[in-house]
């Protein structure tokens, strides 16, 4: 076979249809179920989105109210997942955690064993209701370097966002900042055949089950050329130096000598790139915005500064633009999220993607196994 007829990476292939979510880089343009993602971030909240994705319509408002208590009831964080963190070391990374605790509630969940699409949506439900706590409780662990501290109860007063940050937190976040988290969690909801995705298609293809397909898709999204780039963005400023006494202007020069530091070098840059988009993430404008209010809020120009220095840069060196984790990455540092916890917040958002592929997987299934062309030693034999 011509090597030109290998599609390494998959690059350009498409394996299935998806009603989820439309990714057009031709338009620069991105649907959930058809509706614009910047439309759903303006008049949305996630958990609408989160509905959306697995239902396919937006709920009614007796919908949205039935499904909102749900998710109200499923909000604490599970004994013996508490017990299973509690042993695991903080010197690792939290998206092990995560991946640690996806699996733990897949093993104890009362409908363990059964893929039917009522159990589905139900696990579905029950992993977006409960991860939000995993997070919470690990980054506040691991501040209490050791000591053993509590989880922040859940307040049922609180919507999705509000009582996440209230929970990772202990104080009652302002709306700006609920709004701005809410945004991001709906920009990172859903990105059709993306790597962590098509991990979790692939784990449901053989028949095995909806927390397996998860499990698999968290440990795809660590890795930086995914959704560890986020942190990466994050280490990427704190390389640079964040001066808070610093102008726009002096961050922003400083940034982009770092930049085209890096490009002589050959180094990949996270936060840039992307496999589908060329000219620019249809998400980037309106997590950008988010991450301007956030700059406004906090009074901290200079990150701006470093942001704008370094996409400039980038963009006169290769044309190479932002994606999604750029404009995320500091906006979560803002909040107060520690770096290490930004790709965990991906995750607490993708389950909804993830998990409605799973069951779109399920409804019309073939076993995922592409072929290969043997590149190895010549048949040989045993002496
Ligand atoms: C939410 C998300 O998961 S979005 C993606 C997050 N990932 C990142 O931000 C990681 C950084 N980006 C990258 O590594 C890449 O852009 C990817 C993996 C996302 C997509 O890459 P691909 O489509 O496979 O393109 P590929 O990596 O082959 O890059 C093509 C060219 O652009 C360059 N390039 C692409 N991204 C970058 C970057 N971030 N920094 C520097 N150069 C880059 C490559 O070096 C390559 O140059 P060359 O042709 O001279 O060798
Ligand atoms: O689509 C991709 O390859 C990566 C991405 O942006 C996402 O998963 O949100």
């Amino acid at each position: 076979m011509a090597a030109e007829e290998i599609k390494k990476g998959l690059a350009g292939v498409v394996v299935d249809y998806t009603a989820i979510s439309k990714v057009n880089p031709e338009t620069n343009s991105l649907l959930y179920r058809g509706y614009p993602v910047q439309e759903l971030a303006a008049k949305c909240s996630f958990e609408e989105v989160a509905y959306l994705l697995w239902h396919g319509e937006l709920p009614t408002q007796d919908q949205l109210t039935e499904f909102s208590a749900r998710e109200r009831a499923g909000r604490a964080l599970d004994a013996v997942v508490k017990q299973v963190i509690d042993t695991l070391p903080t010197t690792g990374h939290p998206m092990d955690v995560c991946r640690t605790a996806a699996s733990v509630l897949g093993a104890r969940h009362p409908l363990a064993g059964d893929s039917s699409p009522e159990a589905n949506l139900a696990k579905a439900k029950d992993l977006f209701a409960a991860m939000p706590a995993v997070v919470a409780y690990d980054q506040r662990r691991r501040r209490a370097a050791g000591h053993p501290i509590e989880p922040v109860e859940p307040r049922d007063d609180l919507g999705y966002s509000a009582n996440f940050l209230w929970m990772t937190f202990g104080e009652e976040p302002v709306d700006e900042v609920v709004e701005a988290f809410d945004v991001s969690m709906i920009l990172y909801a859903e990105h059709s055949f993306n790597a962590s995705t098509f991990t979790a298609r692939v784990i449901t293809s053989t028949l095995s089950d909806l927390h397996s397909a998860v499990t698999g898709a968290i440990g795809a999204l660590k890795g930086p050329l995914h959704g560890g780039a986020n942190e990466a963005v994050m280490h990427t400023f704190d390389q640079i130096g964040i001066r808070t006494e610093e102008s726009l202007e002096e961050a922003a020069a400083r940034a982009k000598t770092w930049m085209e530091d890096a490009l002589a070098q050959k180094k990949k840059v996270m936060g840039f790139g992307h496999r589908v988009y060329k000219h620019g993430d249809s998400r980037v404008p309106t997590m950008k915005a988010a991450l301007d209010k956030m700059i406004a809020h906090y009074g901290r120009p200079e990150l701006l500064g470093l942001y704008n220095g370094l996409e400039q840069a980038m963009d006169e060196a290769k044309a190479i633009k932002p994606n999604l984790d750029y404009p995320a990455g500091p906006t979560y540092h803002l909040m107060g999220f520690d770096t290490p916890t930004f790709t965990p917040l991906f995750v607490a958002s993708r389950i909804t993607g993830w998990t409605a592929h799973i069951m779109e997987q399920t409804a019309s299934n073939s076993l995922i196994r592409p072929l290969s062309e043997y590149n190895g030693v010549d048949e040989r034999h045993l002496p």
